[in-house]
Protein backbone atom coordinates (compact mmCIF):
# COMPACT_ATOMS: atom_id res chain seq x y z
CA UNK A 1 0.00 0.00 0.00
CA UNK A 2 0.66 3.67 0.01
CA UNK A 3 2.47 5.35 3.33
CA UNK A 4 -0.25 7.35 3.52
CA UNK A 5 -3.54 7.42 1.62
CA UNK A 6 -6.32 10.00 2.99
CA UNK A 7 -9.87 8.94 2.05
CA UNK A 8 -12.72 11.23 2.09
CA UNK A 9 -11.23 13.20 4.97
CA UNK A 10 -13.93 16.05 6.73
CA UNK A 11 -13.14 17.41 9.45
CA UNK A 12 -15.98 19.86 11.47
CA UNK A 13 -15.83 21.88 14.46
CA UNK A 14 -18.10 23.07 16.77
CA UNK A 15 -17.98 26.67 18.15
CA UNK A 16 -19.82 26.27 21.68
CA UNK A 17 -20.23 29.87 22.43
CA UNK A 18 -22.52 30.24 19.19
CA UNK A 19 -23.93 26.72 19.28
CA UNK A 20 -22.58 25.92 15.38
CA UNK A 21 -20.41 23.37 14.12
CA UNK A 22 -18.89 24.31 10.89
CA UNK A 23 -17.42 21.86 8.59
CA UNK A 24 -13.76 23.30 8.10
CA UNK A 25 -13.08 20.92 5.12
CA UNK A 26 -14.34 17.86 3.15
CA UNK A 27 -13.96 15.49 0.27
CA UNK A 28 -9.92 14.81 0.90
CA UNK A 29 -8.19 12.63 -1.21
CA UNK A 30 -4.67 12.14 -1.33
CA UNK A 31 -1.77 9.47 -1.36
CA UNK A 32 1.40 9.42 -0.68
CA UNK A 33 4.15 6.44 -1.72
CA UNK A 34 6.94 5.95 0.83
CA UNK A 35 9.46 8.35 0.20
CA UNK A 36 7.63 11.13 -1.56
CA UNK A 37 7.02 14.51 -0.82
CA UNK A 38 3.90 16.40 -1.07
CA UNK A 39 3.38 20.28 -0.33
CA UNK A 40 -0.09 21.58 0.16
CA UNK A 41 -0.99 24.65 -1.31
CA UNK A 42 -4.70 26.73 -1.17
CA UNK A 43 -5.95 30.01 0.40
CA UNK A 44 -5.83 30.91 4.30
CA UNK A 45 -8.34 29.09 6.03
CA UNK A 46 -9.28 26.44 3.13
CA UNK A 47 -7.67 23.49 5.62
CA UNK A 48 -4.24 23.05 4.98
CA UNK A 49 -3.44 22.55 8.79
CA UNK A 50 -6.47 20.74 9.69
CA UNK A 51 -4.96 18.04 7.06
CA UNK A 52 -1.67 18.03 9.14
CA UNK A 53 -3.16 18.28 12.31
CA UNK A 54 -5.85 15.37 11.70
CA UNK A 55 -2.50 13.02 10.82
CA UNK A 56 -0.84 14.28 13.76
CA UNK A 57 -3.98 13.28 15.55
CA UNK A 58 -4.46 16.38 17.35
CA UNK A 59 -7.37 16.91 15.93
CA UNK A 60 -9.47 13.97 15.65
CA UNK A 61 -11.15 13.04 12.67
CA UNK A 62 -14.91 13.03 11.59
CA UNK A 63 -15.02 11.57 8.75
CA UNK A 64 -13.37 9.39 6.43
CA UNK A 65 -9.82 7.55 6.53
CA UNK A 66 -6.26 8.27 7.03
CA UNK A 67 -4.21 4.83 6.21
CA UNK A 68 -0.98 5.04 7.05
CA UNK A 69 1.36 1.82 6.68
CA UNK A 70 3.35 1.54 10.21
CA UNK A 71 6.13 -0.29 10.69
CA UNK A 72 5.62 -1.45 13.88
CA UNK A 73 1.65 -1.93 13.48
CA UNK A 74 1.33 -2.30 9.18
CA UNK A 75 -1.73 -1.33 7.95
CA UNK A 76 -3.79 0.87 10.36
CA UNK A 77 -6.40 3.88 10.17
CA UNK A 78 -5.00 7.03 12.17
CA UNK A 79 -8.77 7.99 12.52
CA UNK A 80 -9.09 5.14 14.57
CA UNK A 81 -6.22 3.89 16.53
CA UNK A 82 -5.79 4.21 20.24
CA UNK A 83 -4.23 7.03 21.85
CA UNK A 84 -1.55 4.63 23.28
CA UNK A 85 -0.68 3.65 19.64
CA UNK A 86 -0.55 7.34 18.70
CA UNK A 87 2.06 7.77 21.13
CA UNK A 88 3.97 5.50 20.05
CA UNK A 89 3.27 6.73 16.20
CA UNK A 90 4.70 10.23 17.97
CA UNK A 91 7.66 8.80 19.56
CA UNK A 92 9.25 6.58 16.91
CA UNK A 93 7.58 6.84 13.35
CA UNK A 94 5.73 10.29 12.95
CA UNK A 95 7.27 13.88 13.22
CA UNK A 96 5.38 17.12 13.03
CA UNK A 97 7.15 20.71 13.29
CA UNK A 98 4.76 23.82 13.19
CA UNK A 99 5.68 27.58 13.78
CA UNK A 100 4.85 26.91 17.58
CA UNK A 101 7.75 25.40 20.04
CA UNK A 102 5.41 23.62 22.46
CA UNK A 103 8.27 22.17 24.87
CA UNK A 104 8.75 21.08 28.66
CA UNK A 105 9.45 23.90 30.73
CA UNK A 106 12.87 24.26 32.63
CA UNK A 107 14.28 21.96 29.47
CA UNK A 108 17.18 23.49 27.98
CA UNK A 109 17.23 23.47 24.30
CA UNK A 110 20.41 21.03 24.60
CA UNK A 111 18.19 18.81 26.92
CA UNK A 112 15.14 18.92 24.40
CA UNK A 113 16.95 17.75 20.67
CA UNK A 114 19.24 15.07 22.77
CA UNK A 115 15.88 13.88 25.02
CA UNK A 116 13.88 13.12 21.05
CA UNK A 117 17.22 10.86 20.57
CA UNK A 118 17.52 9.19 24.16
CA UNK A 119 13.69 8.59 23.78
CA UNK A 120 13.77 6.74 20.53
CA UNK A 121 16.27 4.41 22.31
CA UNK A 122 19.93 6.17 21.54
CA UNK A 123 22.95 5.64 23.61
CA UNK A 124 23.52 8.79 25.78
CA UNK A 125 26.81 9.34 23.73
CA UNK A 126 25.49 9.65 20.20
CA UNK A 127 22.48 11.21 21.34
CA UNK A 128 24.87 13.94 22.94
CA UNK A 129 26.57 14.06 19.70
CA UNK A 130 23.66 14.00 17.46
CA UNK A 131 21.96 16.49 19.21
CA UNK A 132 25.54 19.01 19.24
CA UNK A 133 25.43 18.50 15.46
CA UNK A 134 21.69 19.26 14.79
CA UNK A 135 22.31 22.66 17.12
CA UNK A 136 24.96 23.67 14.94
CA UNK A 137 23.59 22.76 11.44
CA UNK A 138 20.43 25.08 12.33
CA UNK A 139 23.28 27.63 13.47
CA UNK A 140 21.88 28.13 16.91
CA UNK A 141 24.21 29.99 18.80
CA UNK A 142 26.19 27.53 20.77
CA UNK A 143 25.85 30.42 23.57
CA UNK A 144 21.97 29.52 23.67
CA UNK A 145 22.66 25.56 24.18
CA UNK A 146 22.41 25.15 27.66
CA UNK A 147 19.05 27.86 28.00
CA UNK A 148 15.76 27.67 28.12
CA UNK A 149 13.83 28.27 24.80
CA UNK A 150 10.99 30.39 26.34
CA UNK A 151 13.50 33.64 25.89
CA UNK A 152 14.43 32.29 22.48
CA UNK A 153 13.53 34.85 19.32
CA UNK A 154 10.33 33.49 16.67
CA UNK A 155 13.59 31.99 14.30
CA UNK A 156 15.45 30.44 17.28
CA UNK A 157 12.35 28.54 18.24
CA UNK A 158 11.66 27.70 15.30
CA UNK A 159 15.00 25.69 14.51
CA UNK A 160 15.40 24.23 17.76
CA UNK A 161 11.71 22.54 16.59
CA UNK A 162 12.79 21.27 13.48
CA UNK A 163 16.34 20.28 14.81
CA UNK A 164 14.11 18.32 17.69
CA UNK A 165 11.65 16.36 14.91
CA UNK A 166 14.26 16.07 12.56
CA UNK A 167 16.95 14.50 14.45
CA UNK A 168 14.76 11.85 15.02
CA UNK A 169 14.50 10.80 11.22
CA UNK A 170 10.96 10.09 11.08
CA UNK A 171 9.12 8.08 8.34
CA UNK A 172 6.83 10.33 8.02
CA UNK A 173 7.24 14.06 8.75
CA UNK A 174 4.53 16.74 8.39
CA UNK A 175 5.78 20.39 8.14
CA UNK A 176 3.65 22.97 8.92
CA UNK A 177 5.16 26.24 7.46
CA UNK A 178 8.97 25.16 8.82
CA UNK A 179 10.25 27.87 7.25
CA UNK A 180 7.43 31.46 8.57
CA UNK A 181 9.63 33.22 9.74
CA UNK A 182 13.28 32.09 8.73
CA UNK A 183 15.81 34.58 6.75
CA UNK A 184 17.38 32.99 3.39
CA UNK A 185 20.02 31.67 5.26
CA UNK A 186 18.12 29.32 7.82
CA UNK A 187 15.68 28.78 4.65
CA UNK A 188 18.27 27.05 3.08
CA UNK A 189 19.44 25.21 5.88
CA UNK A 190 16.26 23.50 6.78
CA UNK A 191 15.93 22.62 2.81
CA UNK A 192 19.25 20.68 3.54
CA UNK A 193 17.49 18.68 5.75
CA UNK A 194 14.09 17.93 4.29
CA UNK A 195 16.28 17.16 1.12
CA UNK A 196 18.67 14.64 3.51
CA UNK A 197 15.57 13.08 5.56
CA UNK A 198 13.76 12.07 1.82
CA UNK A 199 17.28 10.34 0.67
CA UNK A 200 17.16 8.54 3.42
CA UNK A 201 13.61 7.47 2.52
CA UNK A 202 11.31 9.74 4.89
CA UNK A 203 7.91 10.57 3.67
CA UNK A 204 7.29 14.20 3.79
CA UNK A 205 3.90 16.29 3.71
CA UNK A 206 4.52 20.04 4.11
CA UNK A 207 2.69 23.81 4.12
CA UNK A 208 4.76 26.09 2.87
CA UNK A 209 3.51 29.95 1.54
CA UNK A 210 6.79 30.23 -0.23
CA UNK A 211 6.03 28.31 -3.41
CA UNK A 212 9.35 29.00 -4.88
CA UNK A 213 11.08 26.91 -1.79
CA UNK A 214 8.75 23.83 -2.96
CA UNK A 215 10.06 24.12 -6.30
CA UNK A 216 12.47 21.16 -6.76
CA UNK A 217 11.99 19.55 -3.52
CA UNK A 218 8.11 17.89 -3.87
CA UNK A 219 7.52 15.34 -5.84
CA UNK A 220 3.70 16.33 -6.14
CA UNK A 221 1.46 19.70 -5.02
CA UNK A 222 -1.66 18.91 -3.43
CA UNK A 223 -3.98 22.35 -4.20
CA UNK A 224 -6.76 22.79 -1.46
CA UNK A 225 -9.11 24.55 -4.53
CA UNK A 226 -8.82 21.76 -7.20
CA UNK A 227 -8.50 19.01 -4.94
CA UNK A 228 -6.06 17.25 -7.04
CA UNK A 229 -2.26 16.87 -7.58
CA UNK A 230 -0.41 19.03 -9.12
CA UNK A 231 3.33 20.41 -9.91
CA UNK A 232 4.78 23.09 -7.93
CA UNK A 233 5.37 24.88 -11.63
CA UNK A 234 1.84 24.65 -12.27
CA UNK A 235 1.07 26.30 -8.71
CA UNK A 236 3.34 29.01 -9.47
CA UNK A 237 1.87 30.38 -13.06
CA UNK A 238 -1.79 29.59 -11.50
CA UNK A 239 -0.49 32.10 -8.67
CA UNK A 240 1.27 34.38 -10.81
N1 LIG B 1 -9.63 24.35 16.69
C1 LIG B 1 -10.46 24.94 15.83
N2 LIG B 1 -11.70 25.36 16.25
C2 LIG B 1 -12.54 25.96 15.39
N3 LIG B 1 -12.28 26.20 14.10
C3 LIG B 1 -11.08 25.81 13.64
C4 LIG B 1 -10.11 25.17 14.47
N4 LIG B 1 -9.01 24.89 13.73
C5 LIG B 1 -9.27 25.35 12.49
N5 LIG B 1 -10.51 25.90 12.43
C6 LIG B 1 -11.16 26.48 11.22
O1 LIG B 1 -11.01 25.56 10.16
C7 LIG B 1 -10.71 26.25 8.93
C8 LIG B 1 -9.41 25.72 8.37
O2 LIG B 1 -8.33 26.16 9.21
P1 LIG B 1 -6.80 25.77 8.93
O3 LIG B 1 -5.98 26.32 10.02
O4 LIG B 1 -6.73 24.32 8.66
O5 LIG B 1 -6.55 26.56 7.56
P2 LIG B 1 -5.19 26.81 6.76
O6 LIG B 1 -5.48 26.53 5.30
O7 LIG B 1 -4.07 26.05 7.38
O8 LIG B 1 -5.00 28.39 6.97
P3 LIG B 1 -3.67 29.33 7.04
O9 LIG B 1 -3.01 29.25 5.69
O10 LIG B 1 -4.25 30.68 7.31
O11 LIG B 1 -2.80 28.82 8.16
C9 LIG B 1 -10.70 27.72 9.27
O12 LIG B 1 -11.94 28.28 8.91
C10 LIG B 1 -10.47 27.76 10.78
O13 LIG B 1 -11.10 28.90 11.35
Amino acid sequence: MAMLEIVDFGKRFTIHHLGKTMNAIQSINLSLEAGEFIGIVGKSGSGKSTILKSIYRTYLPDEGKIMYDSERFGEIDLAQVSERQMLYLRKYEIGYVSQFLSVMPRTTCRQLVTNALLEMGESEAVAFEEAEKALAHFELDPKLWDSYPNTFSGGEKLRLNIAMATVKKPRLLLLDEPTASLDQQSKIKVREIIEKLKNQGTTLVGIFHDIEFMDGLCDKVYDMQKRQLTTTKEVVSYES
